[in-house]
């Protein structure tokens, strides 16, 4: 190892045993400390952030039992829980060793040691010290993202009773840890509630990942979700986790999940059962402490009676169900959303706007929203961009070229697919085939559009 790197600290009331590690591991490490006084542990850590601490197992002299060893383990992982220690004995055996590893130690070094072995050891703790303080930044940043990414849409809004009764459901779910499956068209605030699920649950502190399973390709499911290891396949230059590794210890929520085939169906169940997930290419299963929700727009129980939903893994994922309704249902959820809207985005473009007038709200509720809040959201929007005054009037409102969709469109046939794929088609002509424009029309994600277009052979 050309570069000095880490900082370890010995702890060792034998000076000699000191001295060796000190002159063995100086021409390595940014820093030795040594400390022959386990006492000043705690003033050591408060002084300097160590990578490894190296922890002998007995202080007395002669004492073999170990118990002091284990002592100043405990309070080293008080003071920081992610702290990586070694242990050094010279009576070391395989129970003792155990045990120490089970007490939170990470390895164990047997007196008298081979350099290269000892320097081997330390170099995988440094390694996963390394991992700690890489996982810890990511949950901070997560957290952080988490926050941020709430903020303009903390308030989760609706006084209809559709949305109360959805709103009294999360506070009485949300606790308990169990599967919840939430339904909704598109746009109806399903992700909204998966994020309010996890805040509000005693996973908060933890991750929430967000999995769109309808824009992941079957080749690329498995490696995805369940991680790969280095080799494991042409692309797969290192190991990586998978979503539900980096979920593990929060929640997991699984969108779209009407959309997975049947044989990944059996592959999402298998996990689902054991609780554990194997990367692709490797042979050793890995345990997973996950809350599961999910969510789609699709009718999934009709699915089941088909034969295109696995009736088991419904079952697993929809302990308590969620419906959210249509936005065209919950007529008494238009002045209060457009009202939030409103102040969101004349904040962001910097206007003023007045509340909106009763013949805007008229508008608003006549017109049936076919993407929801998403679109709602959308129109709120491209009219403030739009709008030159204070004061937003009915004409502002550009509703009718929806309309105008609908009106010209010629239906042969009531099958939702069939009229679903023909006015994809009629609005992908109108914008030119433009799939940015035309998912934003449709109410839709430019993904969601995709899937449909794939799903259609458009
Ligand atoms: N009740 C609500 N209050 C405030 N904002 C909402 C509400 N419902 C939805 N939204 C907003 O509408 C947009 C769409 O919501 P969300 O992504 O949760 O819907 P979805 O049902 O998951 O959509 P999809 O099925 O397309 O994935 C988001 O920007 C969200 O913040």
């Amino acid at each position: 190892m050309a570069e000095k790197v880490g900082k370890i600290l010995a702890v060792d009331d034998n000076a000699d045993i000191l001295f060796a590690l000190k002159m063995l591991l100086k021409p390595h490490v940014e820093l030795i400390q040594t400390e022959t006084d386990p006492e000043r542990i705690p003033q050591h850590l408060s002084e300097e952030d160590f990578d490894v601490i190296l922890l002998d197992m007995n202080f007395n002299k002669d004492a073999i039992s170990g118990k002091e060893g284990f002592h100043w383990l405990e309070r080293i992982l008080e003071i920081d829980p992610g702290a990586v220690v070694l242990f050094i004995t010279a009576y070391g055996d395989v129970e003792k060793s155990v045990k120490a590893i089970k007490a939170g130690a990470t390895d164990f070094i047997i007196k008298p040691w081979q350099n290269e072995k000892l320097l081997a050891t330390i170099w995988s703790a440094m390694r996963l010290k390394q991992s700690k303080k890489e996982l810890s930044h990511l949950r901070e940043r997560q957290k952080e993202i988490n926050t941020i990414m709430d903020q303009p849409f903390a308030d989760f809004i609706g006084v209809s009773p559709g949305m109360q009764k959805v709103f009294r459901t999360i506070q009485k779910v949300a606790p308990t840890d169990a599967n919840v499956l939430i339904l909704g068209e598109n746009g109806t605030g399903k992700e909204l509630v998966a994020r309010a699920l996890h805040r509000a649950s005693t996973r908060n502190d933890e991750t929430f990942i967000s999995v769109d399973l309808g824009a992941i390709s079957e080749t690329l499911f498995e490696s995805e979700l369940f991680g790969h290891v280095k080799g494991a396949f042409t692309d797969a230059k290192a190991d990586r986790p998978g979503r539900f590794e980096l979920a593990s210890g929060g929640t997991i929520f699984l969108d779209e999940i009407g959309n997975l085939s049947l044989p990944l169906q059996s592959k999402l169940l298998t996990v689902l059962e054991r609780r554990e997930v194997t990367r692709v290419g490797a042979n050793k299963p890995i345990p997973i402490n996950i809350r599961l929700i999910s969510a789609t727009n699709m009718g999934i129980k009709q699915m089941a009676a088909e034969g295109t939903f696995r009736q088991d893994l419904l079952y697993r994922i929809n302990t308590v169900e969620i419906e959210l309704p249509a936005l065209r249902d919950r007529p008494e959820d238009i002045p209060v959303l457009a009202e939030h809207f409103i102040r969101i985005y004349s904040k962001k473009y910097n206007r003023q706007i007045n509340k909106p007038s009763p013949s805007v709200i008229r508008k608003l509720t006549q017109y049936p929203w076919p993407g929801n809040v998403r679109e709602f959201q959308h129109v709120i929007e491209r009219t403030i961009i739009m709008s030159e005054g204070p004061s937003l009037s009915e004409d502002d409102f550009h509703l009718s070229s929806h309309a105008k969709v609908s009106e010209g469109l010629e239906l042969d046939t009531y099958n939702l697919d069939d009229v679903e794929k023909k006015v994809i088609e009629k609005v992908l002509k109108q914008h030119k085939g433009n799939v940015s424009k035309a998912a934003s029309e449709l109410g839709l994600t430019r993904t969601s559009l995709y899937r449909r277009l794939e799903k259609y052979g458009l």
